[in-house]
């Protein structure tokens, strides 16, 4: 799997959409407490990027051709977010390294240890149902696979996803794809035309964990079938969209936060195509017919949210820019 010392490359930088889920079925509950879903995940326009660079030579930090490396890890965010080892795209570094034999040292015998630095510059708001976390482990995948030439290709690099969190694969290719299992089993779905949001941001995070536990409580299992959403997304029906969104923890997270309800209603009200909790929350997001009509929308929500955004879906993938 790992490729010949080839690697010229000194800096990359991965920009890495958040995203929506359009879609969410709770099928049950496995034996080891996670959730068999049923899910449509889609990306939006509100990206973090991951910028990883070597310092030394390149060629000398193949890591086929090094036993240690060492990691540095920066970041522009909010205090919420793990500065350390406990930060998705540092785990996303050290599982690659482990994966491809490299350990973290300052010192391999006598000579220098090469030093990988990677920077996050946070946008995507935290714990909030889009997958920020995610996707910094996404893009850190992507960008160190390019800088240190280890050539997994997207499948390999999607099983390595998977060990980090259920998001993660998706956030490996981004665009629209359908997602069962826990979330990890990904195909790619066909949509047509851009959808207008408004993003409806809650400072006050929801943890996942604790809202699938909510679920167990209040939710019930469900047999719902995506067929309206992937039908709307193959013709490009904005309203067609808006009417079939769905999700099953939206009854968790208003169990946690009945604001979030009212927030959702309130996007109704003001006109929005159709409105749905993102995820595990609290994230709202409200469809709109168009760029006009979002600004619209998010005009008569003032002060609903503690902010809001308006936003594009499908947002691709992961962009990879060389340095
Ligand atoms: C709810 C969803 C919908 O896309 O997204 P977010 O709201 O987090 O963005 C996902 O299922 C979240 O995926 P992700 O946040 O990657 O989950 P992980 O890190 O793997 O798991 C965090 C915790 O969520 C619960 N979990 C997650 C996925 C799943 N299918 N069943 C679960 O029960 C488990 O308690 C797990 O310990
Ligand atoms: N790079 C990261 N960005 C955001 N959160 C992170 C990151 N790494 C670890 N975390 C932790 O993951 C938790 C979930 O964050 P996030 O992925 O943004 O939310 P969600 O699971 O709702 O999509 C946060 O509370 C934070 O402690």
């Amino acid at each position: 799997m790992v490729g010949a010392d080839r690697t010229g490359t000194s800096c990359v930088r991965v920009r890495v959409p958040s995203k929506v889920n359009l879609f969410l079925s709770v099928r049950g509950r496995r034996p080891d407490g996670y959730h068999e879903l049923v899910t449509v995940m889609q990306t939006v326009s509100i990206h973090d990027t991951v910028s990883a660079r070597l310092d030394g030579s390149a060629s000398a930090a193949h890591p086929a051709a090094r036993r240690f490396m060492d990691l540095a890890f920066t970041q522009e965010a909010g205090p919420e977010v793990p500065p350390g080892g406990d930060n998705l795209a540092v785990r996303a570094a050290r599982q690659l390294m482990g994966l491809v034999g490299v350990g973290t040292a300052q010192r391999d015998g006598e000579a220098m240890v090469p030093v990988t630095r990677l920077h996050l510059t946070k946008r995507i708001p935290v714990a909030a149902g889009m997958a920020g976390g995610s996707a910094d482990a996404a893009a850190a995948l992507l960008a160190l696979n390019e800088l240190w030439g280890t050539e997994l290709d997207r499948n390999e690099l999607r099983d390595v996803a998977a060990e980090l969190g259920a998001d993660v694969p998706f956030c490996v290719t981004g665009g629209t794809a359908l997602a069962t299992g826990t979330g990890t089993a990904i195909a790619q779905v066909l949509c047509r035309g851009r959808y207008h949001w408004v993003v409806g941001i809650s400072e006050q995070p929801l943890s996942t964990p604790a809202v699938y536990r909510a679920f167990d409580e209040v939710g019930t299992p469900g047999e719902a079938e995506p067929d309206a959403v992937l039908q709307a997304l193959r013709t490009g029906d904005a309203e067609a969209l808006g009417a079939a969104l769905h999700n099953d923890l939206e009854v968790a997270a208003f169990s946690l936060r009945p604001e979030l309800r009212d927030a959702r209603d309130a996007f109704l009200d003001a006109g929005a195509l159709g409105a749905v909790v993102s995820g595990s929350g609290p994230t709202v997001v409200a469809l709109a017919a168009s760029a006009q009509h979002a600004v619209e929308v998010r005009e008569r929500m003032q002060g609903v949210f503690d902010r809001s955004e308006v936003a594009l879906s499908p947002a691709g993938g992961p962009e990879l820019a060389l340095g």
